[in-house]
C-alpha cells in the first residue's frame, strides 16, 4: 500500500533531522514541502507571527485545534516555559498518528499531548477531563467553517479568561470570512490583522489575533 505524503514527511524528517532538536524538525518540514511536496503546514512565514504572539503570550497552558503532523505543535512546544504545556487536537486519525511520532521525535513530548478526536468533543472534556482552568493562547488551524462555533463553544465552557489571545491560520486562504466577521463584529474580541503568504506560496493570506476581553 503506497505511504501517504504524511507519512513521507515524517521519513524525511526522522533521516534529516536531529532528535531532539525542534528547530531542525521545523526547518526539515519546510525544507521537505518547499522543494518536495506542498502541504498544509503554517510554514516558516506565518510561523514567525505564530513565534512572536506566543512569545508575547507567553502561555501556561495553550491549545491548538489542528495538529495536522505536528508542525505547529512542535513550534509552540519549543517555546513554552518549564512548567507549561500544550494541548493540540486532531481529528483525523491517520494525522493524529504522524504528528504524535513527530512530537516524540523532536523532544517536546513532555510539554505537548496531542488529543483525538473531534474539537466540538474535546472542547468541552479540558476542565474535568485535561484539568484546564483556563487557556492563555489558542491556535486555530483545523476546518475554517468550525472556527466561529469552537471560539463559542471555548466561551460557553469558561475557557478563556481577560487576556487570553486566540490566534487563527488562514483567514484569507482558504479563508475564515464568518470568523472574521464574528470576531471582530464582537465587543468581547479585540482583533489584530497579520497578512502574509500561503504557506510555501506567493498566494495572499493572513492571520488574525483576537484577545478575548472577558
Ligand atoms: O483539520 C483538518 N484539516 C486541516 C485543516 N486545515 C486546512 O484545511 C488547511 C488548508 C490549507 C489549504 C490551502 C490551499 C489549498 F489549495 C488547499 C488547502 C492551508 C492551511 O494552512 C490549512 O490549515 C481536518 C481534517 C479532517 O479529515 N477532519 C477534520 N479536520
Ligand atoms: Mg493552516
Amino acid at each position: 500500500m503506497n505511504q501517504s505524503k504524511e507519512q513521507r514527511i515524517l521519513n524525511f524528517v526522522l533521516q534529516n533531522a536531529v532528535r531532539g532538536d525542534p528547530r531542525s524538525v521545523v526547518d526539515t518540514i519546510d525544507r521537505y514541502c518547499s522543494q518536495k511536496e506542498w502541504a498544509m503546514n503554517v510554514g516558516n512565514e506565518k510561523g514567525l507571527i505564530l513565534d512572536k504572539t506566543v512569545e508575547e503570550a507567553s502561555p501556561s497552558v495553550a491549545l491548538e485545534l489542528g495538529s495536522y503532523c505536528g508542525y505547529s505543535a512542535v513550534r509552540i512546544g519549543r517555546l513554552l516555559k518549564a512548567g507549561a504545556r500544550l494541548l493540540t487536537v486532531e481529528f483525523n486519525p491517520q494525522f493524529a498518528a504522524i504528528a504524535k511520532q513527530m512530537i516524540e521525535f523532536a523532544g517536546v513530548q513532555d510539554k505537548v499531548k496531542l488529543l483525538e478526536g473531534p474539537s466540538e468533543e474535546i472542547i468541552p472534556q479540558l476542565k474535568k477531563k485535561y484539568e484546564v482552568d483556563t487557556l492563555d493562547f489558542v491556535f486555530l488551524d483545523h476546518w475554517k467553517d468550525r472556527y466561529t462555533p469552537d471560539t463559542i463553544l471555548l466561551q460557553e465552557c469558561n475557557l478563556l479568561r481577560k487576556g487570553s489571545v486566540l490566534l487563527a491560520d488562514n483567514v484569507i486562504f482558504p479563508g475564515a470570512p464568518e470568523f472574521l466577521n464574528y470576531v471582530r463584529k464582537s465587543p468581547h474580541f479585540q482583533c489584530t490583522n497579520y497578512p502574509s503568504h500561503l504557506e510555501y506560496m506567493e498566494v495572499e493570506d493572513a492571520m488574525e489575533k483576537a484577545v478575548f476581553l472577558g
